[in-house]
């Protein structure tokens, strides 16, 4: 079986055609994105090309299904250039949580991504909160007040701004801000430190995949939740430790975003990875 390893900004993934996933069990791709006992990534991206437009399906490392995927949607139109399936004009994407416009730029190591429209009813997440907008909802986890701002891009996301970024209080508390009771698809956790107007900078706990280094659909809730109130204008760069993305505003909360993809390996798995466990 064939995969296919690259990252943006230190948030890798291996890609594969669906052929080669509907051999595999939810355990067995979980099993996969194990650092010691796999390939190791923070997720498989499943190529289904039986449809006109490519389409695309995201899984965390705990097997869970994610609707939408940033560094994810990156990576898998710079696989679909690589492939020779696209070149360099626009193309679209379908995604579980909505179809987006790829365009894989001259070089092929940057990749512009239209996100689809940030949403920032609770419902759309969906969270279990009252009312058309959570734009400070009071949170408490590990003892500490929180201010949340609560934005759908097609997957939750739960955006917490501080004064000053703490990335290991975003260790601390991103698995029980996670897994919140008002989310019952649990949701991803940013912690924002807005810098001045044109930069914030980021740190990321992601539903199903824990702490990563980037997060191309969560730059683009934080940067679009302190746009919501008003800290940031229309051009933000997201400053995370992997590295930055280029986040744009147009119409009505439109999110366009750029940034790196490289290729890492592509690799032939060995059957043996999954001889310990159970048939
Ligand atoms: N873990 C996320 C999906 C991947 C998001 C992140 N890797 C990105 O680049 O957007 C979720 O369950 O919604």
């Amino acid at each position: 079986m064939i995969f296919h390893r690259y990252h943006g900004l230190g948030n890798d993934y291996l890609v594969c055609h669906q052929s080669v996933a509907a051999l595999l069990s939810n355990e067995q791709i979980q099993r996969l994105c194990d650092r010691h006992y796999g390939i190791g990534s923070d997720g498989l991206l499943i190529d289904h090309d039986d449809a006109d437009i490519p389409s695309l399906r995201i899984i965390n490392p705990d097997g869970s299904e994610a609707e939408k995927s940033g560094n994810g949607l990156r990576i898998y139109a710079r696989y679909l250039f690589d492939i020779g399936r696209v070149a360099h004009e626009p193309f679209q994407v379908n995604t579980p949580g909505g179809q987006v416009r790829c365009e894989v730029t001259e070089g092929a190591h940057q990749v512009i991504v239209d996100m689809g429209q940030a949403k920032f009813s609770p419902a759309a997440l969906p969270a279990s909160v009252e009312g058309d907008e959570a734009l400070a909802l009071p949170l408490v986890a590990g003892g500490h007040n929180l201010s949340a701002t609560l934005v759908s891009m097609g997957n939750p996301h739960c955006v917490i701004r501080v004064d000053e970024l703490d990335l290991e209080l975003v260790k601390q508390l991103g698995s029980e801000i996670e897994t919140l009771a008002i989310f019952p698809k649990r949701t991803n956790v940013q912690f924002v430190q807005v810098l001045d107007r044109n930069n914030i900078n980021i740190g990321i706990w992601e539903r199903g995949a824990g702490y990563t280094l980037a997060s191309g659909s969560s730059s683009c809730a934080a940067a679009s939740a302190m746009r919501k109130l008003a800290l940031v204008d229309e051009n933000v760069t997201v400053h995370m430790p992997g590295g930055k993305l280029a986040i744009s505003f147009s119409g009505d909360f439109q999110v366009n975003m750029r940034g790196p993809v490289q290729k890492i390996a592509t690799i032939t798995l060995d059957n043996d990875c999954f001889w310990d466990m159970t048939a």
